[in-house]
């Protein structure tokens, strides 16, 4: 599921009107906080959880639309508001990515269309998101915005192998940050997954890198 954008106040009635979630992030292009909360809404959009219960994510420029901004009492921009049937049922008001997930999770996993559903376990998470590409890294940021030396340096190292991969930012999600260290029994991140194995932290791909080994445990 992609991040949809909201360019009229028509498209933003049409678009909460419906029994699933929906989210709406009202954001402004100058405000550098609302770039990170469209990354954290783009990972949680990812979800299995979020995917399988059909919540929808959207974006809209607040000051564009700005009857609907009054509608809702937008004070500042980011401001992520929950909705359900057309009707508010949450809101964060803010760039709290730690908020604006467990209040999305919450939402769009316990009160679907189709009544309550039991809350999708947190190894059943893990292991999806560990399966979600056959190279996966858990940093902190993402590959465009490392958050940390150790996961810049992870992510330069893969860059110059051309492999394909995908990225977990774990400071959006702290359930899945100190459960995956536990769950893996490592520590620290970045941790790297090629098919769902961990193979390791930064010291080990700088090991396997210089022992030649790197490229074949990317692609085995
Ligand atoms: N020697 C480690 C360095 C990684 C590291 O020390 N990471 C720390 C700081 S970014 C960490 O993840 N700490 C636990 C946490 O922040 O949850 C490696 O090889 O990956």
């Amino acid at each position: 599921m992609s991040v949809t954008s909201l360019d009229t106040a028509e498209n933003f009635q049409n678009f909460i009107r419906t029994p699933v979630l929906t989210v709406v992030h009202f954001s402004a292009d100058w405000a550098e906080q609302c770039k990170q909360v469209t990354e954290v809404l783009k990972e949680l959009a990812k979800l299995p959880e979020v995917q399988s219960s059909g919540s929808k994510i959207a974006i809209c420029d607040a000051e564009k639309l700005s009857e609907v901004s009054l509608q809702y009492k937008i004070d500042s921009v980011p401001t992520v508001i929950l909705f359900r049937n057309g009707a508010q049922v949450d809101r964060v008001d803010g760039a709290d990515a730690a908020q604006i997930s467990s209040k999305v999770k919450a939402q769009s996993a316990n009160k679907t269309a189709l009544g309550d559903v039991a809350p999708v376990k947190l190894e059943d998470r893990l292991k999806a998101l560990i399966n979600r590409h056959d190279v996966m890294v858990f940093m902190k940021g993402n590959r465009d915005q490392p958050r940390c030396g150790f996961s810049k340096t992870l992510i330069q190292i893969l860059n110059g192998t051309g492999v394909s991969y995908d990225t977990f930012d774990i400071l959006t999600d702290e359930e899945v940050r100190q459960g995956l260290k536990e769950y893996s029994d490592w520590p620290t991140y970045p941790q790297l997954y090629v098919k769902g194995e961990l193979i390791g932290g930064l010291d080990i791909i700088k090991e396997l890198q210089s022992n030649g080994e790197l490229e074949a445990t990317l692609k085995p």
